[in-house]
């Protein structure tokens, strides 16, 4: 990718879509092309198809998605399938209309069967039954591949997928409700010590096991996958290690200072009970992450502080 390329990052106010656009200026990449969803709903098809005549990326990153924890995607199941299949059906169709010089998907490691082997490797996909509280985007992530495969095949587009591990980082979604586990734990432990709390309630019973990545992380394998990478089917991005949500739970206890007591909610979903990573593909090509789990956390707490206008103690 040329510096003066005109690079499209749908998402780029998300959590990753910001990370990617931090690298690339980092990078010296001056010529974004932005639009929030207010002003262009991607779930349209019509708004995407004259959005890209006008704008005619050269380069693009699909970070817009509906994204969320164990219970938005359970709860808002319709929500996670259609809108998923309308952004990247709209979004890779017109890359392809356009004459894109090249695409990423993003997809997730719930693309991945609920029993698979560990550590999970790609060639994995669809060999199994999906784990049901994300079966829903889990479809509409793996139909991603499959088209950005298709259109590989059919059209020669050189469009690719990277199928990140759970994320967090600058700009998390920290909803009590709606939030994955890790941005949940920052608010709800932080909450817990400003309140004098007793206790911190964990959903589930800890037991699963959780890969993370920072995402400034994932936004340089990003990068350097969009210059290193240009084969069909997928790449997993991860670190290749996980933690227990109890010893999770225990690190961002002691990371926001909490002292009280840890319960277990056994109503609520555990989810898969373990989703790892096999990163030896990602490391032949010659990438491997750098900010470790407790850095990561740290980083993170002291965004989500930043934003709440509090100073660290
Ligand atoms: N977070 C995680 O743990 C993981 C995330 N991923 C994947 O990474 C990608 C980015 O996720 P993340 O950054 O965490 O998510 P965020 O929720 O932080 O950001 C999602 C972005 O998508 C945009 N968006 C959503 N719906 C629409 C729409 N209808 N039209 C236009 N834009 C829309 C939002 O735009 P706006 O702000 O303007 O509303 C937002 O900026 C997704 O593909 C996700 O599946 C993969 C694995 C794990
Ligand atoms: C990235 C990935 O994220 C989702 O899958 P998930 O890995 O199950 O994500 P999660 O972060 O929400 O939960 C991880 C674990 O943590 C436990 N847990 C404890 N306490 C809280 C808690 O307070 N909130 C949440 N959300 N989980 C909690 C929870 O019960 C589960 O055992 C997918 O739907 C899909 O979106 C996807 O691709």
């Amino acid at each position: 990718m040329d510096r003066s390329a005109r690079i499209y990052i749908a998402g780029h106010r998300g959590m990753v879509g910001s990370a990617i656009h931090r690298k690339l200026e980092n990078e010296g990449f001056t010529n974004f092309i932005t639009r929030n969803s207010a002003n262009l709903d991607l779930r349209d098809q019509r708004q995407v198809a004259e959005f890209f005549e006008l704008e005619k990326p050269d380069y693009v990153f699909l970070a817009a998605a509906k994204v969320g924890g164990i219970m938005a995607n359970n709860i808002y199941r319709a929500e996670f399938l259609y809108d998923n299949l309308q952004i990247q059906n709209n979004v890779i169709h017109n890359s392809y209309l356009h004459n894109v010089k090249k695409l990423m998907f993003l997809g997730s490691s719930c693309i991945y069967p609920k029993m698979a082997p560990q550590p999970l490797k790609e060639e994995y996909l669809l060999t199994g039954p999906l784990e049901h509280t994300n079966e829903p985007y889990a479809i509409a992530k793996i139909a991603g591949i499959k088209m950005c495969d298709a259109y590989r095949d059919q059209y020669g587009c050189n469009f690719i997928s990277v199928m990140p591990t759970n994320l967090y980082g600058y700009n998390d979604n920290y909803h009590p409700q709606n939030s994955h586990v890790l941005p949940a734990l920052i608010r709800r432990f932080h909450e817990a010590k400003e309140q004098n709390a007793s206790a911190v309630t964990i959903w589930g019973t800890g037991s699963p096991k959780r890969e993370f990545l920072f995402a400034d992380d994932l936004a340089d394998a990003c990068y350097y996958l969009m210059q290193n990478y240009d084969e069909p089917g997928l790449v997993n991005i991860g670190t290749g290690q996980d933690v227990t949500i109890k010893d999770l739970a225990l690190l961002i206890k002691r990371i926001v200072g909490y002292e009280g007591e840890i319960n277990f909610d056994a109503s609520k979903p555990d989810g898969t009970p373990r989703k790892l990573m096999d990163v030896s593909k990602l490391h032949h090509k010659g990438w491997q992450h750098k900010i470790e789990l407790e850095e990561g956390i740290t980083l993170a707490y002291r965004d989500f502080l930043s934003k709440e206008n509090i100073a660290i103690s």
